[in-house]
């Protein structure tokens, strides 16, 4: 592979090809490969210990010691590491924002370190709080905010510098269904409308909508790459659970 695509637009908002990982010698990522188109949402689907966590840490280097290739809309994440992670916003599992700051210093300390200016800053802030229906709490405290409306400030600020590529990690933990069910959407619409990719991390069968593409990611292990009415199919059974308890096993069935 070249290290520049011939034009960005063509290259997938995320490659990794033949990715493993091992801890200390035991393996927990096994020969992945995958590629998410630019404006995708695709749900990685796995259990807890299924290794999801770690392909989101090695997409954005926080490991780095593995084999394998990874490219961000077309930019290799180590020898174009800047090109790469300018076009990726991150939501982790644990969530990261100073609960003593105002969500607009939290969103400006980001912009900082992306080396947008102030008036740039308050300008993308502002539109990304509109967007997640948050506009007039840019001056609450986060410590004052919901656990739902946390969230959105972090997919919020993952945008602020405007990646191709959203990655969510288990993003609903803790949350009710009703706002869980409105952070599915809000990812969905991202996808539609900015044509952001999306790889949405989760446990949660019901977080799979009809038609969205599922990875089944099991022991370090991609066992299944399309929709729940495919997999479904494939397996011969009435639904994405039963297709999930099939490829997993019961005793790694999860919640839902
Ligand atoms: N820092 C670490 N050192 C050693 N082993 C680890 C470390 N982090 C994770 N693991 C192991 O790697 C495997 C994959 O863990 P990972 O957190 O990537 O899975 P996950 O699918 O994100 O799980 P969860 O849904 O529970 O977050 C597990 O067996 C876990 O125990």
């Amino acid at each position: 592979m070249s290290d520049s695509p011939t034009r960005e637009g063509d290259a997938p908002a995320l490659e990794v090809r033949e990715l493993s990982f091992a801890y200390g010698g035991r393996p927990v990522l096994e020969t992945i490969s995958l590629a998410i188109a630019a404006g995708e949402f695709v749900v990685l689907l796995g259990p807890n210990g299924a290794g999801k966590t770690t392909l989101f840490s090695l997409v954005t280097r926080l490991h780095d010691r593995r084999r394998g290739e990874i490219r961000i809309g077309g930019f290799d994440v180590k020898r174009q590491a800047v090109k790469a992670h300018a076009r990726i916003g991150v939501v982790f599992q644990q969530p990261t924002l100073d609960l003593d700051l105002s969500v607009g210093q939290n969103l400006a300390y980001h912009a900082a370190l992306h080396g947008m200016g102030s008036g740039e800053a308050r300008r993308r802030a502002d539109a990304q709080l509109a967007r997640v229906g948050l506009a007039d709490r840019r001056r609450t405290r986060v410590r004052q905010l919901s656990g739902g409306q946390r969230r959105r400030v972090e997919i919020a600020r993952g945008l602020l510098h405007e990646p191709r590529l959203l990655l969510l990690d288990e993003p609903t933990v803790g949350l009710d269904v009703a706002s869980r069910r409105e952070l599915v959407e809000h990812a969905h619409r991202l996808c539609a409308e900015e044509g952001v990719a999306v790889l949405w991390a989760t446990h949660l069968i019901d977080e799979v909508r009809p038609g969205d593409r599922v990875l089944v990611l099991h022991r370090g292990r991609l066992l299944a790459d399309g929709t729940p009415e495919a997999l479904s199919a494939r397996l011969g059974v009435a639904t994405l659970g039963e297709a999930f308890d099939r490829l997993v096993g019961d005793e790694e069935a999860p919640c839902d």
